[in-house]
C-alpha cells in the first residue's frame, strides 16, 4: 500500500471561512449589523485559552464580531447563568458557546442548558442534540460535523460502510456517531471499557479515534486502506524538552496502512474552527430571514 492522501482540514477551513466572509459582506447591509459571537472562557488553564483567542482570530478574520468574555476560576455557576441569560437577550449576539473544560466546581451541562438553542454555537443544547437524533435541521456540534464536511470534500462514501468511533463524549464521540449513521454508515462506538479494542478497530472501512489517548490506535489496529480521522489533540514534551501536539493515532505507522489519514495539526483542528464560525453565521442567517 502506498502512502495515505492527507485529508486537508486546514485548507478546507480556508476555504469554508472565504465563503462564510463573501456571504457576511453580501448580507451584511440588508441585516444593518454583522454576525456576533460570544465565547465564555473561565479560569486559566493555558490550551482554552489559545484555542478561545484562535476562535476569535477567526471571527476578526471573516467578520463576526466578537463578545467573548473571560471570568476568574471562582466565578460561581448563578453568575455565568446571568451572563448567558444576557447573551441569549442580545439582539446583537447570534452564537454563544462556554469553552471546555470549566474549572470543577461548574457543572457544565446545566450551563449548556442555558443557552438559547437558537444561538447555541457548539450544538451541545439537548435542544439540537434532540435534533440530530431525529435527523432533523438544527445547529450540529462543530468538531463531528467537520469531520462529515471534511469526509464530503473528499468524496469518501459511508453507506453501508463500516465506520468505528472511538470515544463517547458528549462533544465528539456521541454526536459524531450519529452523524455517521445519518449518512447511512453502520456505527460501532467503542470506548474505555471495551473489550478487544483492536478486533472492533481492525474492522472499519472508516476509524474516527477521538479518545483522548495520545497514539492508542497503532497501525496493527487499522484495516488496509480505511480512512483513518485523527480527533485528538494531546499536547505532550519530548525528552529534549519541547513541546509538540499529537493526535490519538501514530501517523507515521498508519499512514502506511490507511487510503485516507487526518494530520494534528492541521486537520480537524481547523474544521472546528471553521464549523464554529459556519454556526453562527446560519443563526445570524436564520434570525434575520424575514
Ligand atoms: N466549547 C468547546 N470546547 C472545546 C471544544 C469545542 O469544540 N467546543 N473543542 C476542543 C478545543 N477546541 C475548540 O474549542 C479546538 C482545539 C484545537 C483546534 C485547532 O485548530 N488545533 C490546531 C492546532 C493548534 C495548536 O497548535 O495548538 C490543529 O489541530 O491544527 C481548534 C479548536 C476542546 N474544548
Amino acid at each position: 500500500m502506498e502512502t495515505a492522501k492527507i485529508l486537508d482540514g486546514k485548507a478546507l477551513a480556508a476555504k469554508i471561512q472565504q465563503e462564510l466572509a463573501d456571504t457576511i459582506t453580501a448580507s451584511q447591509p440588508k441585516i444593518g449589523r454583522p454576525p456576533g459571537l460570544a465565547v465564555l472562557m473561565v479560569g486559566d488553564n493555558p490550551a482554552s485559552a489559545a484555542y478561545v483567542k484562535n476562535k476569535e482570530k477567526a471571527c476578526a478574520k471573516v467578520g463576526i464580531a466578537s463578545f467573548g468574555r473571560h471570568f476568574p476560576t471562582q466565578t460561581s455557576q448563578s453568575e455565568l447563568e446571568a451572563v448567558i441569560e444576557e447573551l441569549n437577550q442580545d439582539e446583537r449576539v447570534d452564537g454563544i458557546l462556554v469553552q471546555l473544560p470549566l474549572p470543577k466546581h461548574l457543572d457544565a451541562i446545566s450551563l449548556l442548558h442555558k443557552i438559547a438553542p437558537d444561538k447555541d454555537a457548539d450544538g451541545l443544547h439537548p435542544v439540537n442534540l434532540g435534533r440530530l437524533v431525529r435527523d432533523e435541521p438544527g445547529l450540529r456540534s462543530c468538531t463531528p460535523a467537520g469531520v462529515m464536511r471534511l469526509l464530503e470534500e473528499y468524496k469518501i462514501p459511508l453507506m453501508g460502510k463500516q465506520a468505528v468511533v472511538v470515544g463517547r463524549s458528549i462533544l465528539v464521540g456521541k454526536p459524531m456517531a450519529l452523524m455517521l449513521l445519518a449518512a447511512n454508515a453502520t456505527v460501532t462506538i467503542a470506548h474505555s471499557r471495551t473489550q478487544d479494542l483492536k478486533t472492533i478497530t481492525q474492522n472499519a472501512d472508516i476509524l474516527v479515534a477521538a479518545a483522548g489517548i495520545p497514539g492508542l490506535i497503532t497501525a496493527e489496529m487499522v484495516k488496509p486502506g480505511a480512512v483513518v480521522v485523527d480527533v485528538g489533540i494531546n499536547r505532550v514534551t519530548d525528552s529534549n524538552g519541547k513541546s509538540r501536539l499529537i493526535g490519538d493515532i501514530d501517523f507515521t505507522t498508519i499512514a502506511d496502512v490507511a487510503e485516507y489519514i487526518t494530520p494534528v495539526p492541521g486537520g480537524i483542528g481547523p474544521m472546528t474552527v471553521a464549523i464554529l464560525l459556519q454556526n453562527t453565521v446560519f443563526s445570524y442567517l436564520q434570525t434575520n430571514s424575514n
